[in-house]
């Protein structure tokens, strides 16, 4: 690995792909390579095989998904399933056959079983059953964390599967169908202020726990792996501490300055109970996050801010 090593980053404008170029470009990586999905269509097999054939990247940073909230996922079994094997099978697949020296591959916490102990540890993957709202795109990232594994164990190849935990930050999705509950509530509890203080309408009943970890971080656990042969298959990424999803919109409500009341939709899905991540195993090697959840959130909402006419609102049929 040098820094003119051919990098190709899948999913470079989204939230997580586009930290990861940010970091890459100012530590003086410079044959960083991105497309967007309009440029090349990661379904499409043959669109896929023929990139890699032309650009023979080095390595390939894999941060492209479809990617959605409770409901998005609910509500789309059969996309968050089938596009999420197709982009990640036509990815690994090319990279083997181009000789990809490093692949890394991102999952996500919703791998591991619904009711597994806490905190989840890398070995508890295929214990038991999943979680019903988000098993389908669970199933896929599996599938996606297997297909590495068979390759690192058959054919030697530095192939990595990383585990986030709940991610937020720059370049979240704020669209209140499709977006995770930390940037909903965000636009929410600012609209709320901005309307009088009007009560603030949140999912499900504010007692699952959830673990959030700013992109930044995320994105510097990318680079440690890239930068480093890590040892196994497998790594969980997260700040190995959580709070009620009441509690996070107390922090959020302080944050934003809304004063109004906060009210808890039951017909909404509140989806797994806890996946706290035991992070451990990173930690040994040497990464840990930097930004604690309120400095994230302050950040997050001035990016919000700022961004306020023109924030990534992704729509889903
Ligand atoms: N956000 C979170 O809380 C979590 C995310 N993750 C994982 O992290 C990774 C990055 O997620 P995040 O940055 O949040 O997601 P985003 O939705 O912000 O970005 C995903 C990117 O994938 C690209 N993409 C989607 N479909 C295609 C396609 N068919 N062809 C080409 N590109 C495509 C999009 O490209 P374009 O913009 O060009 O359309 C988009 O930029 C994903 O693997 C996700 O599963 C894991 C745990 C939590
Ligand atoms: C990262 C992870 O993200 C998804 O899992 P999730 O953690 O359940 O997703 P979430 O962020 O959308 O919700 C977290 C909690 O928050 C509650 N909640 C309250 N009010 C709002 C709200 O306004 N919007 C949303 N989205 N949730 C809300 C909501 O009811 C739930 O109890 C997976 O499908 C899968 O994609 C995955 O891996």
């Amino acid at each position: 690995m040098s820094k003119e090593s051919v990098i190709y980053i899948a999913g470079h404008r989204g939230m997580v792909g586009s930290a990861i170029w940010r970091q890459l470009s100012e530590k003086g990586y410079t044959n960083l390579i991105g497309l967007t999905s309009s440029e090349l269509d990661l379904k499409d097999q043959k669109a896929v095989a023929e990139f890699f054939e032309t650009k023979k990247p080095d390595v390939v940073i894999d941060a492209a998904a479809k990617v959605g909230g409770i409901l998005a996922n609910n509500s789309y079994p059969y996309q968050f399933l089938m596009e999420n094997m197709q982009i990640q099978n036509n990815l690994i697949d090319a990279s083997l056959k181009n000789d990809v020296e490093k692949f890394i591959f991102l999952g996500s916490s919703c791998i591991y079983p619904k009711l597994a102990p806490q905190p989840l540890k890398e070995e508890y993957l295929l214990t038991d059953s999943l979680e019903p709202t988000n098993e389908w795109y669970a199933v896929a990232k599996i599938t996606g964390i297997k297909t590495c594994e068979a390759i690192r164990k058959q054919f030697d190849k530095d192939y990595v599967s990383l585990m986030p935990t709940n991610l937020y930050g720059t370049h979240d999705n704020f669209d209140l169908n499709t977006s995770h509950v930390l940037p909903a509530m965000i636009r929410k509890f600012h609209e709320a202020k901005e309307n009088d203080n009007a009560p603030v309408t949140l999912w499900g009943s504010g007692t699952p726990m959830r673990e959030f970890l700013f992109v930044d971080d995320m994105a510097a656990s990318v680079i440690f792996a890239l930068e480093n042969r890590l040892p196994e298959h497998l790594y969980n990424v997260g700040t190995g501490v959580d709070l009620t999803i009441r509690d996070l919109a107390e922090l959020i409500q302080k944050v934003t300055g809304h004063t109004g009341e906060i009210l808890w939709d039951a017909e909404k899905p509140d989806g797994t109970p806890r996946k706290l991540m035991d992070v451990s195993k990173m930690h040994e090697l040497g990464w840990k996050h930097k930004v604690d959840l309120e400095a994230g959130i302050t950040k997050t909402y001035h990016w919000f801010l700022e961004n306020i006419n023109n924030f990534k609102e992704v729509k889903m049929s």
